[in-house]
């Protein structure tokens, strides 16, 4: 809960949900409504920020069908595959939907029900996002009358940043049949009221919503760090990467919003941390006593299939293994893989014309001191992290207080000091170096079969 005028945090509730890759709905209103305990109903206005891409599916009667398939679900890859064959190939499809599929959009899922589970396809009658989901049960709304924004309606398949519509064709060859969308309101729209009054806003996906939160301008390239990774910025163009690298998404405030999302970020750390049994502080001391390098360990950092690259069975591989490796090295070489992953975003967004002056790095693991160090001297560019907070939260803030302005445009809040990190210019060749292994290793398994 902020000041509205401000942005100054007042107060704040956290609460859980479960782990994993798929989701009873329910779970998410339950921990909203804990977490909102005591602000909700002092809230002069409201609006939800949720994870992409998931598919939460109805009945006739506004029924959940079945647990929401999440973002980071892989079971769709196949189905991804078939539709983008069947329509016209990568080309046609980030035509369409500024997307090329890969199994997190929303248009896969639904084909994987349509495929796998026909008795609760044939239930089915509406189709929205989590986000969406919330945004109707603060209101007390039904499917009939849910809304949703530009930057989640671009997550899904079957909506086209290019032309502000749905691509109802889409839709109806992923599923096999049409369904009842949520609206697409505008990004200041007062939607509707909650129980106590307060004035509901569109709400947005996670990554429009840190943007917002960050206030990003041009030249600017936040890298997010939490269960994804992700790379994106704000842009005045819609993306169409035939590539599928760059995700042509919509952004909160009217423009758009190319990202690169890797499903293994923090967690590559987590896991690593926890076989050597250390806290993160320990962790963090280890990789930052080992030389940049990690006495030649390279970690493609995989862990959890891939979707940017397009490697959803995918697994880690660790090279140069040596009977001389050290619990150091094995920490820094998670820290440069999985930084070497989102350099592969850098990369991949300046293709697409976004060439990162700047980087904001966000999201749980920018609080690590080894990710810190790291991370200027592998991306190539300075590194600012912005002073922690939820930006994603903050995002959504900021469209609730602008929705109740009635303003043209958002309002301007400070975000306090940045920390700068620089490269270590002291040793140039050997960040070279780890980058250039961290490419072999990546580019030599393609041809593996379980990497296909
Ligand atoms: N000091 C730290 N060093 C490294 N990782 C951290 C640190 N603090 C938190 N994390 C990691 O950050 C992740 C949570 O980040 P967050 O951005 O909240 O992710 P998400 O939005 O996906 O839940 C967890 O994997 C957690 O272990
Ligand atoms: O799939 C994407 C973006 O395309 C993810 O960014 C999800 O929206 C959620 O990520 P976490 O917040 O769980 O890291």
């Amino acid at each position: 809960m902020v000041e509205a005028e401000t942005g100054e945090i007042v107060d704040s509730g956290r609460a859980s949900h479960p782990d994993g890759t798929e989701c009873p709905p329910e779970a998410w209103w339950e921990a909203l409504q804990e977490a909102g305990k005591g602000l909700l109903d002092r809230a002069e206005a409201v609006a939800v920020a949720g994870q992409q891409h998931g598919m939460v599916v109805l009945d006739a009667n506004d029924q959940v069908v079945r647990p929401a398939l999440l973002w980071n679900d892989t079971r769709s890859a196949p189905q991804a595959e078939r539709l983008t064959a069947e329509h016209g190939g990568p080309e046609a499809w980030a035509g369409d939907t500024g997307l090329v599929l890969a199994a997190s959009f929303t248009a896969t899922k639904l084909a994987w029900l349509a495929e796998n589970e026909p008795e609760n396809a044939a239930k089915t009658v509406s189709v929205m996002l989590p986000h969406d989901w919330l945004t109707m049960k603060l209101r007390g709304a039904t499917a009939a009358d849910a809304t949703t924004d530009r930057s989640d309606a671009s997550g899904t398949g079957y909506w086209s940043p290019a032309t502000g519509g749905y691509v109802r064709d889409r839709l109806v060859q992923a599923f096999g049949r049409d369904l009842a969308l949520p609206r697409v309101a505008a990004p200041n729209e007062v939607v509707g009221r909650t129980a106590s009054g307060a004035a509901v806003a569109p709400g947005t996906g996670d990554n429009a919503g840190a943007a917002l939160g960050l206030g990003l301008g041009p030249g600017d390239v936040a890298v997010s760090l939490g269960t994804s990774g992700t790379v994106f910025g704000v842009s005045d163009v819609p993306a169409a990467d035939a590539s599928g690298l760059v995700a042509g998404f919509s952004d909160a405030t009217g423009r758009f919003l190319p990202l690169v999302c890797t499903l293994n970020a923090a967690r590559v750390l987590d896991t690593f941390r926890t076989l050597l049994g250390v806290t993160h502080e320990e962790f963090d001391a280890l990789a930052l006593a080992a030389e940049p390098g990690a006495g030649g360990l390279t970690l493609l950092p995989y862990l959890d299939g891939e979707r940017t690259p397009k490697r959803p069975n995918a697994t880690g591989v660790i090279n140069g293994l040596t009977t001389g490796a050290t619990r150091e090295d094995l920490a820094r070489a998670a820290v440069e893989g999985m930084l070497s992953a989102q350099a592969d975003g850098l990369a991949a967004m300046a293709a697409q014309g976004l060439t990162a002056k700047r980087v904001l790095l966000i999201g749980g693991a920018s609080a690590s001191e080894a990710v810190r160090r790291i991370a200027p001297s592998v991306f190539g560019v300075d590194v600012e992290v912005p002073p922690s907070a939820e930006y994603v939260a903050l995002g959504a803030a900021k469209q609730a207080a602008w929705a109740l302005s009635g303003a043209q445009t958002p309002p301007q809040w400070k975000t306090g000091d940045t920390a700068r990190l620089t490269g270590d210019a002291a040793t140039p060749g050997s960040f070279r170096n780890i980058v250039e292994q961290y490419a072999s290793l990546r580019d030599e398994t393609s041809s593996w079969a379980a990497h296909q």
